[in-house]
């Protein structure tokens, strides 16, 4: 099976805080991989590096076969990215940022089908900050997939969005696989993350302190439940410092 994103010994620091230390990560195509962890460890500063948003210290990533430092251009036509936060004008509408986005690339998805099979077709006209907190992320992941792209990252996919959204963004995620896309997400439900991901990897303070399947997660650990396996690789120093 082809390798999609291929990192190795990835690090970076800001100052004195190591934000991502010696992480080696390899996403099949066609596959889902969750970046797992606790509020600050690291998720995003991985994430950030292996797109090349953030110069990493040291290490190598691969994304499409390319490094996304020095071949930058041509993959930001392959990629499409989710961010937590995006900054826009004031005063665009839904259809005017969707527009703007599509220019950016030679070939795209519709913007209007996406917006359709998001549930925010009827939106079009809305300016961006009048939408609310969940048709915004829903509005973040069709500018992530304007570009038709290979490789699709999602940060914090379905933070802020109700039940019925989220099992909607699911089905569109697992159609997109069915595609032949792959995907890199990081998320905080792990229900979630059982029902997409393949495979997994959890940080902890910057380090990887597990990788594998949900059900090998499960297997290594001392817990029944995925979610009480998750904590117990993500959170276990803290309760250990807890207790004294
Ligand atoms: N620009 C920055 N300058 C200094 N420190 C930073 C910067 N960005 C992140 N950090 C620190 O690096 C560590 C990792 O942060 P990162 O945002 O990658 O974590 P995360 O796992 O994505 O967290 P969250 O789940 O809260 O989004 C944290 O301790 C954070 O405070």
């Amino acid at each position: 099976m082809q390798e999609i994103i291929k990192v190795e010994h990835l690090t970076k620091s800001y100052g004195k805080r190591i934000a991502a230390d010696n992480i080696n990560l390899s996403v099949p195509r066609g596959t889902v991989f969750g970046l797992l962890g606790a509020n600050g460890a690291g998720k995003s500063t991985t994430m950030e590096c292996i797109l090349g948003t953030k110069k990493a210290d040291g290490g190598k990533v691969s994304v499409l076969g390319m490094n996304p430092l020095t071949d930058r251009r041509q993959l930001f036509e392959k990629v499409g990215v989710q961010f937590q936060e995006a900054s826009y004008p004031d005063k665009i509408t839904v259809s005017e940022l969707c527009e703007v986005t599509a220019s950016l690339y030679r070939q795209t998805a519709c913007p209007d089908e996406l917006l359709d099979r998001f549930g925010i077709g009827g939106c079009k006209k809305s300016l961006v900050k009048d939408l609310s907190g969940g048709q915004r992320q829903r509005l973040f992941i069709v500018l992530a997939l304007i570009p038709d792209p290979e490789v699709v990252f999602l940060d914090e996919l379905t933070t802020g969005l109700d039940a019925k959204a989220r099992r909607d963004v699911w089905k569109i995620l697992f159609a997109l696989k069915e595609k032949g896309v792959t995907i890199l997400l990081t998320s905080h439900f792990m229900d979630e993350v059982e029902v997409l991901c393949d495979r997994i990897c959890i940080l902890r303070k910057g380090n990887i302190v597990f990788s594998g399947t949900v059900s090998e997660a499960v297997k290594n650990s001392s817990c029944d439940k995925f979610e009480d396996a998750y904590l117990w690789y993500a959170e276990r120093e803290e309760e250990t410092n807890e207790s004294f």
